[in-house]
Parts: structure tokens; sequence; C-alpha cells
């Protein structure tokens, strides 16, 4: 007797992914378990581009300072994402970051699913499709390599090798620029961290890669639902191929309001994640941000995650608390409770947040 076949089980658990399904189902029409609910679904018409010019970060060093901190901070505190040109990580780098996320994804799917969850030889690594497959009512049209980094030894012993010396590279290249941003708003913030405190913001950082096969029907679908990123700041590396959609403040107005962050080449994307929120009283906005599918071809994405370590407490600064005479917006927390909460959860907008906010009295 024939068992019967199993979407998720062939996706998710044997590691085929949303790419697997794809090119070995030769599927033409969006499965049932993809379509998300109507509220969901990405209208692209309606959705205008962010038309604000790339800050350029070398200016940080000159004359400009104060502008550009100005910037920075002025982007912070409304969108949470502005875009960064001479950033300091080589532009033929972020060209062979795209080419290796394609040959990583472009193997046969069981040299992929080495990695998955509960088989990888390293915790460092992990291959997956979707956010949470488990708990979630419609699953991203999304494959991805994570990979957690703890020094550059075990890197280049366990991430894969199509991609750990690029990756690698555009971490360390990377993280310079981090310290210059979290500087920069800490300064309009008028808060003095020394440098191993602000360490301590970004002790740990993973370097993931996205990609989004072409979708039949982009419509329907998402390749992120809507979630703000649970660190300090992410460094995105995007495409050309565009898709990523960021929430405008609630605008009495116009509500659920979104712009698209243009790909700009040579440029990379800077958000603001919940904890760089919580610590600013909510000065500083962790965006609400998802990405559209295309039918086009298959997008990449190369995200840096930083965040504080597992064991760190977080809450708002207690300078910026007491100087400016309000009350915390959010409780203190271990860094690992909320990882726990973020992870444990599907996306749903904002709400990883609600597991710090200060309980209404
Ligand atoms: O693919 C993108 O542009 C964004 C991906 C993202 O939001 C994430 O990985 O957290
Ligand atoms: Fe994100």
């Amino acid at each position: 007797m024939a068992t019967s076949f199993s979407l998720f089980n062939f996706v998710v658990q044997d590691g085929n992914g949303v790419k697997g399904m794809v090119d070995i189902l030769g599927i033409s029409e969006v499965p049932e378990q993809y379509i998300q609910p109507p509220y969901e679904r990405i209208d692209k018409e309606n959705a205008h581009s962010h038309g604000l010019p790339p800050i350029d970060l070398s200016k940080l060093d000159g004359p400009d300072h104060d502008q550009v901190v100005n910037q920075i901070a002025a982007a912070a505190e409304t969108l949470g994402f502005f875009q960064v040109v001479n950033h300091g990580v080589p532009v033929e780098l972020l060209e062979s970051l795209k080419a290796a996320a394609h040959e990583f994804f472009g193997q046969p799917p069981e040299k992929k699913a080495v990695y998955l969850k509960g088989v990888s030889p390293s915790p460092l690594v992990k291959y997956g499709t979707s956010f949470v497959p488990d708990k979630e009512k419609a699953l991203e049209w999304k494959d991805y390599l994570s990979m957690a980094y703890t020094g550059d030894v075990e890197a280049l012993q366990h991430w894969p090798n199509q991609c750990k010396n690029v990756a690698l590279e555009y971490l360390r290249s990377s993280i310079n620029m981090v310290r210059k941003l979290l500087q920069a708003l800490l300064e309009k913030l008028e808060v003095k961290l020394d440098d191993s405190e602000i360490d301590a913001l970004i002790g740990s950082k993973m370097v993931n890669m996205n990609f989004y096969p072409a979708c039949p029907s982009p419509d329907l679908t998402v390749g992120v639902g809507r979630h703000s990123d649970m660190g300090t700041l992410t460094v995105l590396l995007q495409d050309g191929i565009g898709g990523l959609y960021v929430k405008v403040e609630d605008n009495l107005e116009i509500p659920d309001q979104w712009v698209e962050i243009p790909p700009i080449p040579g440029a990379l994307v800077i958000n603001i994640g919940d904890t760089l929120q919580i610590l600013s009283n909510g000065r500083y906005r962790s965006a609400e941000h998802r990405v559209r599918t295309t039918s086009k071809e298959a997008r990449v994405s190369i995200p840096i995650f930083t965040m504080p370590k597992p064991a760190e407490k977080i809450a708002p600064l207690p300078e910026l608390v007491k100087r400016d005479g309000t009350v915390a917006h959010y409780r203190e927390f271990v860094f690992q409770e909320y990882m726990n909460n973020f992870f444990g959860n599907a996306h749903e907008g904002k709400k990883s947040l609600d597991f710090a906010a200060m309980p209404s009295t």
C-alpha cells in the first residue's frame, strides 16, 4: 500500500526546502500550505519606494560628523531602517557573498540536509526553511542557512565550505561599522558607554543566508512574514531583485502603510532590532518588516544579526531613564529568555516586544 505523501515532511523534515519543492516536484501553482491569509499578503501596487539617499559613513570621521550622526539617529527614530555606503565592507566582497549563497543553495538537497536541526555536525550551523514551520499558519517561501559566530577558528572549522571565507570576511569588516553606528546612536542619546560595554551589546553575532526561490504567485505568498529582528543592529545585504518592505510608524491618516527598501548597488541596509528599542527606552524603533516573493528569479539576502550574549541582562539604559525623568517602558530580563520567546512563536509583527513591556499599572 502506498503511503500518503506529506509535502510538509518533504520540504521541512527531509530538508528539500522550498527550492527542492520547486525543482524536484516542479510545482506550477502555490501549494495550499504556502497561501497566506489575505491580510498577510503584500500589495505591491500600493507600496512606494523609500526615497531617502543612503548615508555616507566615511563622513563620520570628518567635519560632517555631527550631520551624519543626526541622519543616523533620525532614521533610527522614525523608520528604523536606513541604507549606508562607504561602509568599509569591500564592494567585491558583496558580490562574492551573493555568489556563495547561490552556490550553497544550488547544491542537491541531500548536501544541505546534513545541516538540518538535530543532525547538523555543529551547533553553530543550521539549514532550514520557513521560520517556525510547526507554528505557522502558512509557511514562508524561504530556505536559509544560519552560521553562529564564536570565533574565527570554529567558523573556519564548522561553517560550510561554500561560504565560510566570505561570510567571515563580511562579519569582520561589518563589525567595525556596527560599532561606529552604535557609538553614533549613543552619542545622540548622550549616553556614554565604554568599548567593553558597547561590545557587550553585540557579544553574539550570526551570519544568515536567505534564499527565496522564484514563486508562481507572489501575490499569495510571503518570503518572510511581518517581524522585527530581536537583536541590537542588523546589517543586511540584498541583491538587485527587491521585495523588502518596512512598515511606516502607525499613522492615523494612512494605517498599514509600507515602503520598499530599494536595492542600491554597493549599499548595505541597516535596521534597528528590539534590543536597541528596549535599551533606548523606545526612542529608537525596531522596524516591522517583511519580504515579498517574486516570479522572476531567485532572490538572496545575507543578514548579520548582532545581539547581546545569552546571559546578558537587558533593560532600558538607566542613565537615560533617570536623566529624562521618565519611566522605563521595558522591564529587565536575561537575553536568553527573550530569544526563547522569539524563536518559540511564529512571526507576528512587533509582538515579540510584548515579552519585555512593563506591565501596565
Ligand atoms: O531578505 C530580506 O531582505 C530580509 C530578511 C529578514 O528580514 C531576516 O532575515 O530577518
Ligand atoms: Fe528581519
